[in-house]
């Protein structure tokens, strides 16, 4: 079997371990790949991980050319790792460009931080971090990188709840920068559904249990404040209450109450996004809420086992059969 510190340098269709490869796998493994592993002492392979018992992770190919390196499947941290990576870092991307490889992710765990460092002394730099994790990146491929950058946005949600009486649920918060009413909502949770963020949020911030019927209007904002220097997207719901006590979150919330639609869409102690948004539910109250609802339909994605939610107005049915 090849050391590990070997085998790592080698894309996955080359890293086998059939008897007497080893002279083919060290011509296609290149001289540069060679030099490095043997070392600035010249101690053949090992010198590059086995002596200082670094294993070496193993390189996955993705399907855009690129290559991906999970350092979470390095065994625990070991004397002189760093340079012992330094040296197999150096040594696999000569390797990659000569197999043509355009892009390098490297997913750092946090108590690996320092080989992040030694990354970075090698042109990589952070594509993200998440969850104990930091992933880097370098282009290899020819002119600029073409790798897409991380999350542009974060997404929140709000839900507008209306009685019987055709008032509105809305809350005054003490906590946001514009002080005034506005519909309660807040951050999605990564994996969570846009009308499921709205439930859960009313639910949350004024004890109002409710359901998903449409979303209303879509705020995009960029620069926005508290989201970590990227763009904010805002979703209104409408929903429809199963529940009417108001019990809402004291944290959150300085005062919440019902509010008669015609009074929200006039009052000046509300953000223009309530405003617009309570003048568009008047319109649709008065002239039916298929104007202005975009409703959602779920079909199968193209993956194996998973759906996707389409939203958009209603299409008449000879429009939806159309084959
Ligand atoms: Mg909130």
């Amino acid at each position: 079997m090849l050391p590990a510190g070997r085998r790592a340098a080698l894309p996955e269709a080359e890293a086998g371990t059939a008897p007497g490869a080893a002279a083919s796998r060290r011509a296609m493994a290149g001289p540069a790949l060679w030099r490095a592993l043997r070392g600035a002492r010249g101690r053949g392979p090992a010198a590059a991980g086995g002596s200082w018992g670094w294993g070496g992770p193993r390189p996955r190919p993705d399907k855009y050319g690129g290559v991906s390196v999970e350092l979470a499947e390095l065994r625990r941290p070991r004397r002189r790792e760093r340079a012992a990576f330094g040296r197999w870092l150096r040594a696999s991307v000569a390797q990659w460009q000569q197999e043509g490889r355009v892009a390098v992710w490297l997913h750092v765990p946090i108590l690996r931080s320092g080989l992040a460092a030694v990354a970075a002394s090698q042109g990589f730099d952070f594509h993200h971090a998440e969850s104990g994790s930091a992933t880097l990146t370098r282009w290899l491929g020819e002119g600029p990188s073409r790798l897409p950058a991380f999350a542009s946005h974060q997404l929140g949600v709000a839900g507008e709840v209306q009685n019987r009486l055709h008032t509105s649920l809305i809350f005054f918060s003490p906590m946001q920068t514009v002080n005034g009413w506005k519909f309660p909502g807040g951050l999605s949770n990564p994996g969570e559904d846009i009308g499921d963020t709205a439930v859960r949020e009313v639910f949350e911030e004024t004890g109002i249990k409710s359901e998903f019927k449409s979303i209303l209007s879509i705020r995009q904002q960029h620069k926005h404040p508290g989201a970590f220097g990227k763009s904010d997207m805002y979703i209104i719901c409408r929903l429809q209450p199963s529940s009417f006590t108001i019990n809402f979150c004291q944290q959150e919330c300085l005062r919440c109450e019902w509010m008669d639609l015609d009074e929200l869409a006039r009052t000046k102690h509300a953000t223009p996004i309530t405003s617009n948004v309570a003048k568009l539910l008047l319109y649709g109250y008065r002239e039916g809420f298929d104007k202005i609802d975009i409703t959602m339909r779920e079909f199968p994605a193209v993956y194996t086992g998973l759906f996707y939610k389409l939203y958009h107005r209603e299409l008449p049915e000879s429009y939806r059969n159309i084959t």
